[in-house]
């Protein structure tokens, strides 16, 4: 399991992979951004519903984990108090840009974000490409609230802040931190509607481990560690579209989204990226107005490929490889807003990004 790059991490940083000493080590400065989810989620007084997310403002949330002063000095800023089913382009652009100002900062040593769980992985993917790698950039949240016999947010929390304070996390790609495991934005995904073990990296598996006593990498940090692309100038981004394939699909949603103007459609397609004749005919035809189509799959895990049973190269279109359809759609509007529109530089792009 342990790759000869995880040897090599531990050389540099010998004395981090040996139990901690709260105690003896200095403690780094940590900037907790707040943006609301379960693990900001309050118990509902009138019974109808199980919980509220998003409800506890920043302050609260860190003074509820009095075992976080172990690990290092919190500074905290509530960012929004959102499910994140309501994450929007306004508050993506907002974190993305408070996190900018803290890498400059050299008061603050890593940022944790506190995030609802269910589009975690595309506010992770989207900070991953306009944030820089220097500083450690941790996500992180709860399958179950405060105050429920296996709340798991605390625990959470404080594997968070030990893993954005520790020097093995500088230079690698913005992570999500769950369940003691820490996974890199570009291949995690949420694969449980509940369970505590909700985060998995289907393709590629986690990136490494954190309990009580260890931070364990089994990668080496980026060889570069400079941000892929500006961040959007303004909200919202370009508007891109996901449409879900099915048996008996026809046009119609497929063209209800060109009339709402999308100016890119990411298809959810079945196996490696397929769909209907009918779906297909629509989606040529859109490509042919200069709709950026990016096949991608309804399907957990693989690759979508190129030129299989889809003509990729005639009809103009772009494969996604192993980027899911909601994260897809991140990064076309991120390449629409900083005017990338060749579909073979978008393909290049797809299939190489980190
Ligand atoms: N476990 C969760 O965080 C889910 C709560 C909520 N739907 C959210 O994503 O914010």
């Amino acid at each position: 399991m342990f790759s000869s790059s995880v040897l090599s991490a531990t050389s540099q940083h010998s004395t981090d992979q040996s139990p901690m000493s709260h105690q003896s080590k200095e403690q780094a400065n940590i900037l907790v951004l707040t943006t609301g989810g379960t693990i900001a989620g309050q118990a509902n007084n009138d019974k109808e519903l199980g919980y509220h997310a998003g409800q506890t403002k920043g302050e609260a949330l860190i003074n509820s984990v009095p075992a976080l002063k172990n690990e290092a000095h919190i500074k905290v800023e509530t960012i929004s108090q959102i499910g994140s089913q309501d994450m929007s382009d306004a508050i993506l652009l907002k974190l993305a840009q408070r996190i900018k100002q803290a890498e400059n900062d050299p008061s603050i040593n890593g940022i944790v974000i506190t995030h609802g769980t269910d589009t975690m992985e595309e506010t992770a993917f989207f900070l991953n490409e306009v944030v820089s790698h220097q500083k450690p950039v941790i996500l992180v949240g709860a399958m179950r609230p405060a105050g429920y016999a296996s709340a798991d947010g605390a625990a959470n929390l404080i594997d968070a802040v030990k893993v954005a304070a520790s020097p093995l996390a500088k230079n690698r790609p913005v992570m999500v931190v769950m369940n003691d495991t820490i996974f890199a934005a570009r291949s995690v995904q949420k694969m449980n509607t509940t369970n505590l073990e909700a985060f998995q990296a289907p393709n590629a598996g986690p990136i490494g481990i954190v309990n009580s006593e260890h931070i364990r990498f089994y990668s080496a940090p980026l060889a570069h560690n400079q941000a892929s692309f500006k961040l959007p100038v303004k909200a919202p981004f370009p508007r891109v579209d996901i449409i879900y394939s099915h048996v008996q699909m026809d046009a119609a949603l497929i063209e209800d989204a060109l009339k709402r103007g999308v100016k890119g459609i990411i298809l959810a397609g079945v196996g490696d990226g397929n769909t209907s004749t009918d779906a297909l005919r629509s989606l040529q035809n859109a490509a042919k107005r200069g709709i950026i189509i990016v096949r991608s799959t309804r399907v957990a895990s693989g690759f979508v490929n190129r030129n299989v049973e889809i003509n990729d190269d005639q009809n103009n279109f772009v494969v996604s490889e192993d980027l899911n359809p909601q994260k897809s759609r991140i990064l076309l509007q991120i390449l629409l807003a900083n005017n990338i529109h060749s579909t073979l530089e978008i393909q290049k792009i797809f299939s190489t990004l980190y």
